[in-house]
């Protein structure tokens, strides 16, 4: 496994993968990983003859007063944990390689970024899809795995590829659990353990309106004041949205059908989770 840190070196690792027939899987990642990482690697490494990981924390997606200062960091831990999934390249460039001094594009997308984490999180879609152009452009991959916890970014990224005739086949994969629901998360390491338990709701309160509505409940506004009530026992919470919203389109819906995604994200203390699920599948055990 190499690291290379430099976008003009991985660039022409890669083009020179491709001359000789080879096909290439990428993960784009801000790091620290979790199971949830290692899922998407693993899911690469059976697609393709080549993967390629990023880890980069992207400044551009952070918002004043967000958490980019304090973001877990550690390429040794980071390259332990990847190595066993049979990654070939981490790339890891620093923020001026990437945003090298002249640097004056953005990608925009509307609509799909207006409401959910774009509405809360002024610039964060632009930051995330100029980030992924440009990481797309550099490690030129024939196909992308992203976790369908940020359901959001993927639909976003969906687009943008179809929009912008990139030949990239975009992979989303299921949300890696803890045992106990909590989904995985770098942001999961900032939670004290009272925090942590207290973020259980959001998984408690997706398997709750989950059940409800396949028992019968299709009614949006139940399900989701059943989700206020859940979360709303936690002290420390505070939500930031809670939307039923139409799984393509991410406008929020009245009545529940198989296509429509209950979205969440919620504070504990100065930590912000996210969560969501498809309402009509079975929630996992
Ligand atoms: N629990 C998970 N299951 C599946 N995929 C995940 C999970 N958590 C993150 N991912 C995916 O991993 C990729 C990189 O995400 P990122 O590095 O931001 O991790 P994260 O743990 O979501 O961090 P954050 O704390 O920023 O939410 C994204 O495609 C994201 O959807
Ligand atoms: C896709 C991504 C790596 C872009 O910085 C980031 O938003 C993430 O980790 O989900
Ligand atoms: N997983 C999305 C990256 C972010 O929160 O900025």
């Amino acid at each position: 496994m190499e690291i290379i840190r430099c976008p003009l070196q991985m660039q022409q690792w890669s083009l020179a993968e491709r001359r000789q027939g080879r096909t290439i899987a990428f993960v784009p990642t801000m790091g620290y990983l979790h199971e949830g990482h290692l899922s998407l690697l693993r899911a690469g490494r059976q697609r393709a003859d080549r993967l390629v990981l990023s880890i980069f924390v992207n400044p551009t997606q952070f918002g004043a007063g967000e958490d980019f200062d304090s973001y877990p960091r550690d390429l040794d831990r980071d390259s332990t944990l990847a190595q066993p999934t049979g990654v070939d390249v981490i790339f890891s460039p620093s923020a001026p390689q990437m945003y090298p001094p002249g640097f004056a594009t953005q990608v925009h997308l509307s609509g799909l970024t207006e409401g959910l984490c774009g509405a809360s999180r002024a610039g964060h879609f632009d930051g995330v899809t100029t980030v992924v152009s440009k990481l797309f452009g550099i490690v030129q991959p024939q196909l992308a795995l992203f976790g369908q916890k940020d359901f959001q970014q993927l639909a976003v990224i969906r687009q943008m590829t179809s929009d912008l005739n990139l030949p990239i086949e975009i992979v989303g994969m299921p949300i890696v659990r803890e045992s106990d629901g909590l989904a995985m998360s770098s942001r999961n390491s900032y939670l004290t353990a009272e925090l942590r338990q207290q973020g259980l709701s959001l998984s408690d309160a997706l398997r709750q309106a989950s059940a409800a509505a396949r028992q019968g409940q299709r009614d949006a506004a139940v399900l989701l004041d059943l989700v206020h009530r859940r979360i709303g026992q936690e002290p420390a919470a505070r939500i930031d949205y809670c939307e039923i919203c139409q799984a393509q389109t991410l406008q929020p819906v009245s009545q529940v059908d198989a296509q429509s995604v209950l979205l969440l994200a919620v504070y504990f203390g100065t930590t912000r989770l996210i969560d969501n699920h498809l309402l009509l599948q079975p929630f996992p055990a």
